[in-house]
């Protein structure tokens, strides 16, 4: 279809319409040759020249179409005389006549049996399908052929065989207004001043303000979506009565990622391949004395009803600055302030939603810097049943419902469960966090109560982000091989919570 600029447009259709008296849009657009829309578009910006040049009325017609099936039977017959035709004089076994024909197939035969065009001889094994008529009339056919004739009735069956659909069809009908002409004055969009100064303003026509019209879209910032995740993940830890920790230091001592939550010095995790360990400065400041001394003891001879590990506990080895390799480093600081409070212990709720990094091999699904969620609960007597309680919680607000738990083994929970969720769209169970019971060689040496249980639990912000936003690759997310329009058109977030 050829596409003519409007303007060519509007006087096309304004010539078209001195030599009638009247014509519909949809008519015009099948002269052209040109989208009914197009045709439109024309009329309106005419329509904008003032209401006298032309008359337009607005109708609306309902139109009967042959649906693609009804077409199929105008074409090559009815299910019913198609199966009939199928029949060859000696009989047909029933299975093999619907074999070829599908769905079709069994809908026509029951139609040809009801019309008594076949018959069912059992007097032979296995019964056969017969003629009952010599010759049939394939009256749908027929009357698809000749749709103008039919009867309500027919219609109504029709459209309830799926073989007919009504149509509401919309246009304009067209006619020349009390100022008619076939030109059109080009319409001002501006007032400017010369045309003041000079007058000229009193001879031009002026286009009219269309209050209507979409501004153009502002210049705007747009949020990445892991941002927006996260403050998805930020509302819901609120709604359930948590405080956020302050998480605004990536550089950590190595005591609080690693020895203040009980990982042996020699843990392989602490080994330089997991842990980017900074060179400057390499060590942190002064750490509080007299805990470092009970977690000191508590690694190397125990306490606290534990054993300990029975090794050298070293300060130089803990005095490590290291990017955070967990967000649990917070959460271990903040405990032992927690346990510091003047005036006793307080039970509390915490949060934490932030980066963190390891020296891991780089794939679709890793990188070496990703966020963390994590939330904590102290208070005195928890058990494994409110920590199950609060995942369940804490996951029917992000939509999930069906939750299951695995044992695992961290070094600073015990007992610690996995939680696997199931994906309906995976169909199957996958892994959305860690979680544990922190153990008592962890929260006891920091000076909380013996009655005082800390619960936790962790995940990463990035996978619910892609699977929420349908990314396959990290580097989709993040990276220099992220695509801006992704970051600019992406949808706000929205998790099923309630
Ligand atoms: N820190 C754990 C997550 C976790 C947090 C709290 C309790 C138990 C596990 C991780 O990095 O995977």
């Amino acid at each position: 279809m050829s596409s003519p600029e409007p303007s060519e447009l509007t006087e096309r259709i304004l010539k078209y319409l001195e030599g009638v008296e009247q014509v519909d849009s949809l008519q015009l657009a099948k002269e052209f040759g040109i989208e009914h829309q197009k045709i439109v578009g024309a009329v309106k910006s005419i329509q904008a020249h003032g209401e006298r040049l032309l008359h337009v009325e607005s109708v609306t017609r309902k139109s009967l179409e042959l649906t693609e099936e009804g077409q199929a039977v105008a074409q090559g017959g009815s299910h019913e005389a198609n199966v009939f035709a199928a029949v060859p004089e000696q009989g047909i076994k029933r299975t093999e006549l619907l074999a070829a024909g599908g769905v079709s197939a069994q809908l026509g035969f029951s139609k040809a049996m009801s019309l008594g065009w076949l018959w069912l001889d059992r007097s032979v094994q296995p019964t056969l399908v017969r003629r009952k008529v010599g010759a049939i009339v394939d009256e749908v056919r027929e009357q698809l052929l000749q749709l103008a004739e039919l009867s309500a009735k027919d219609v109504a069956e029709y459209k309830k065989r799926k073989l007919l659909q009504e149509l509401t069809i919309k246009s304009l009908l067209l006619s020349k207004g009390a100022e008619f002409s076939t030109t059109l004055t080009k319409l001002e969009t501006d007032l400017t001043t010369d045309m003041l100064a000079s007058g000229q303003w009193q001879q031009l026509q002026f286009k009219p303000y269309n209050f209507d019209a979409l501004g153009a879209a502002p210049v705007r910032g747009q949020l990445h979506p892991l941002l927006k995740v996260r403050s998805e993940f930020r509302q819901i830890f609120l709604e359930m009565g948590f405080s956020e920790m302050a998480t605004n230091n990536y550089v950590e001592a190595s005591f609080w990622n690693f020895d203040a939550l009980f990982q042996p010095q020699q843990h392989p995790a602490r080994d330089a391949h997991d842990t980017f360990f900074v060179k400057q400065p390499a060590q942190c400041g002064p750490l509080p004395e007299d805990y470092v001394q009970r977690v000191a003891t508590v690694h190397s001879v125990g306490g606290y009803g534990s054993r300990g590990y029975g090794y050298k506990w070293q300060l130089a080895e803990a005095e490590k600055n290291l990017l955070r390799t967990h967000t649990t480093a917070v959460s271990a600081r903040t405990l032992y302030q927690l346990a510091k409070q003047p005036n006793g212990f307080k039970p509390a709720k915490y949060f934490s939603i932030d980066k963190v990094f390891r020296n891991e091999a780089l794939d679709a699904t890793h990188l070496a810097e990703f966020h963390q969620v994590e939330g904590v609960i102290a208070n005195v007597g928890l058990t494994l049943g409110d920590l199950i309680g609060t995942l369940h919680e804490f996951f029917r607000k992000l939509g999930i419902s069906e939750l299951q738990f695995k044992p695992t083994y961290n070094p600073y929970t015990e007992p610690s469960m996995e939680v696997y969720c199931y994906h309906p769209g995976l169909a199957k169970w996958i892994e959305v966090g860690n979680s544990g019971i922190f153990r008592p060689e962890l929260v006891l040496p920091m000076g909380l109560p013996p009655d005082v249980n800390v619960l936790a639990w962790g995940l990463s912000l990035e996978r619910p982000t892609m699977i929420k936003y349908g990314i396959n690759n990290i580097r989709d997310l993040v990276g220099p091989k992220v695509d801006l329009k992704m970051v600019e058109e992406g949808p706000i977030c929205r998790l099923d919570h309630d």
